[in-house]
């Protein structure tokens, strides 16, 4: 059996203590994931912690420092299933120096409203990543 592949990403929110917006990300490629909407993060590399990965990876794609928070918890240590080969951990982040950009691998950032799901909720975002938007949704409106 093949390794799993490790990806990881970031419900970036406007504060971790009163989350009311979410930063959402546009992917550009590949095809079949290009103007879908997603979790900026990527592949953990080889040797890598998650956590360090997802900072390197925010860092390359949006230009920015975070504050982790919580993990948005999918029951598994391994996390979200994406796919048959990758499984992906999400953790709440806040950005703590940088404005984000879109500097590769999206088009188009937006900060959504938390407070009603609909701005979230109709986004095309990669079908995968309806489960943990969910629980994000839940987690926040719990939280409130
Ligand atoms: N970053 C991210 N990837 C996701 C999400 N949902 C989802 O199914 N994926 C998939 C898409 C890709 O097949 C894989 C992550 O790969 P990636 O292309 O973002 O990783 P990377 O930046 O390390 O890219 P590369 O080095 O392979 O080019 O996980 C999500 O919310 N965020």
């Amino acid at each position: 059996m093949t390794a799993m592949i490790n990806v990881v990403g970031a419900a970036v929110v406007d504060s971790l203590e009163q989350p009311s917006r979410l930063l959402a990300a546009r992917r550009t490629a590949p095809p079949k994931f290009a103007g879908m909407w997603e979790f900026p993060g990527g592949k953990v590399e080889a040797g890598e912690s998650a956590e360090a990965a997802l900072h390197r990876e925010l860092g390359e794609e949006l230009g920015i420092t975070v504050r982790l928070g919580r993990e948005v918890d999918s029951g598994s240590p391994s996390g979200w299933p994406l796919n048959e080969q990758a499984v992906m951990r999400v953790w709440f982040a806040e950005v703590s120096e940088g404005e984000p950009q879109p500097l590769e691998d999206h088009d188009e950032l937006r900060w959504v409203r938390l407070d009603g799901h609909e701005e979230v909720m109709e986004l095309p975002w990669i079908p995968a990543d309806l489960p943990i938007v969910r629980a994000l949704l839940d987690r926040v409106a719990a939280a409130g």
